[in-house]
Parts: C-alpha cells; sequence; structure tokens
C-alpha cells in the first residue's frame, strides 16, 4: 500500500465515499525520505487530505453541520470530530448525511469498538490520541486511514515495523515540539507525522515547514465562546487564517 496507512482488507460495516482531491500536503516518502511534499493520493493518507486538521469537541450534535459548513467554506474540509463527548457519533453522521464537500473522521478513538461505531457514523478516517496492538489492529482492518498517535522514538520504530508511517505526533507541544520532529527526521525518516496537541496559529508554520510533517491539528480556530454563541461566521474568518499557512 505504498507505506500509507490504510488496509487492503475489506471495508468496515459501512463503506465511505472515495476521499475527494485536496490541497494536501503530500504522501510518504516511501522508504527516500527526500524532503520534497508530492501531492498525496487522497483515498488513503490522513497527511494527504489538508494541511491543518480542526479538532472538534461538540456538545451538541445540532451544531454539527452549522459548524462542519463552516470551516469548509473557510478552506478546511478535513475534520475530525473527537469521541469524547456524548454527542461525537450524530454529529458525524449529520455532516456525513448533509455536508458531503467534507471529509469526516473521528478522533480520539480508543477500542476497536469505537473504530466500528466511528465506521458506522460514516468516518471516513480515524485518529488517536496513542496506539495499542488492539486498536492498530481493528484500524488497520477498518479500511479507512487513520493515525495512530506517537510521542516517543520506540512507538515510531515499533509502528514502522507494523508497516505504518503515519502517526500523529501528540502531544505536540509538550512532546517537545518541533525540535523533537527534527531529530526524528534524521534517523527515521519514512516516519510522516500531523502534530496535535497546543498548536496554534503562530506556531503551525514552524510545524508545517518540516520534512516530516504533513498536517497539523488544532482546535484553535475553534474557541468556546464562538461554539457557545454559534458564531459561525467567526469559524469561518478562523478556518480561512489556518488554511491560508498553507500557501
Ligand atoms: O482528543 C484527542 O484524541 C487528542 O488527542 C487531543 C487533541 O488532539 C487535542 O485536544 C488538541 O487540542 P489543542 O491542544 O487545543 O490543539
Amino acid at each position: 500500500m505504498g507505506g500509507v496507512n490504510r488496509a487492503a482488507s475489506s471495508p468496515g460495516p459501512s463503506t465511505p465515499p472515495p476521499l475527494p482531491a485536496s490541497p494536501g500536503r503530500g504522501d510518504p516518502h516511501e522508504q527516500t525520505g527526500a524532503p520534497s511534499k508530492p501531492s498525496a493520493s487522497p483515498t488513503s493518507s490522513v497527511l494527504g487530505l489538508a494541511p491543518v486538521i480542526p479538532v472538534v469537541v461538540l456538545h451538541d450534535a445540532a451544531d454539527a453541520v452549522p459548524l462542519a459548513r463552516a470551516l469548509v467554506a473557510g478552506g478546511l474540509p478535513a475534520i475530525e470530530v473527537t469521541l469524547r463527548t456524548p454527542a461525537a457519533l450524530d454529529a458525524i453522521r449529520a455532516v456525513t448525511d448533509e455536508v458531503p464537500e467534507a471529509v469526516i473522521g473521528a478522533g480520539t478513538v480508543l477500542t476497536p469498538g469505537q473504530v466500528e461505531a466511528a465506521l458506522t457514523a460514516g468516518s471516513r478516517f480515524l485518529v488517536s490520541p496513542g496506539w495499542s496492538p488492539r486498536l492498530l489492529g481493528a484500524m488497520k482492518d477498518s479500511g479507512v486511514p487513520f493515525l495512530p498517535g506517537v510521542s516517543t522514538a520506540s512507538e515510531v520504530v515499533t509502528l514502522l515495523e507494523e508497516g505504518i508511517t503515519e502517526m500523529k505526533f501528540f502531544p505536540a507541544e509538550a512532546a517537545g515540539g518541533t525540535a523533537y520532529l527534527k531529530s526524528l527526521a534524521a534517523p527515521l525518516p519514512q516516519a510522516r507525522f500531523c502534530p496535535t496537541g497546543g498548536i496554534g496559529l503562530a506556531s503551525a508554520p514552524s510545524y508545517l515547514a518540516l520534512p516530516n510533517v504533513g498536517c497539523v491539528g488544532g482546535t484553535w480556530m475553534l474557541p468556546d465562546e464562538a461554539l457557545a454563541t454559534k458564531d459561525w461566521d467567526r469559524v469561518r474568518r478562523l478556518a480561512q487564517e489556518a488554511a491560508a499557512l498553507a500557501a
């Protein structure tokens, strides 16, 4: 599978539509470690979906559709809805049904049961802050692209042994930030990351400039007050600002 995190096995309980072409930041480097960022095969790579992935924590599923429309309008079509709230699966379902331009995925996926529930709701990619052998097995069987989370070199080596080359680097700032990722790039150029955790508009460009970073995740374009007041226009403007980082 060219080193990307997508299993060749049968798809999960629901078969999501193919992922759209995107302005993503590139495929894995295969085994070359070359610093170029070629265009991704959008069907197989979370890192190729978009340079910035908003991480959404939703308490009211009714907010999902206007929120997703605002993010898409601002230029951030790949959206991670964390399974941290009871509203998350309904939110994923609603966006799947009503905002086909969005590429909706599930975050905070911790168990094989959550993998299945996320797929049934329509998730087109899966993200976890960490991983376990059981979770990794379920993600590999899911048929959609996925990002297990890592924060150490040993975890990266272990996932590379499993044929996994795309990972979430979490918690990015607390685990060593850009300096840590630069240090990993020399011995482990095959591994590519979506750093997430503590990243904002000001720090995102320094991550995106690294050869082993395909995209960054974050919540900075979704301030609590904007969600509380349903200020979708503010979300759209913040998304636009975030999307412009890739230009
Ligand atoms: O929910 C998960 O699965 C996580 O891994 C945590 C999120 O990625 C962070 O909460 C991102 O939030 P910020 O630090 O505000 O950008």
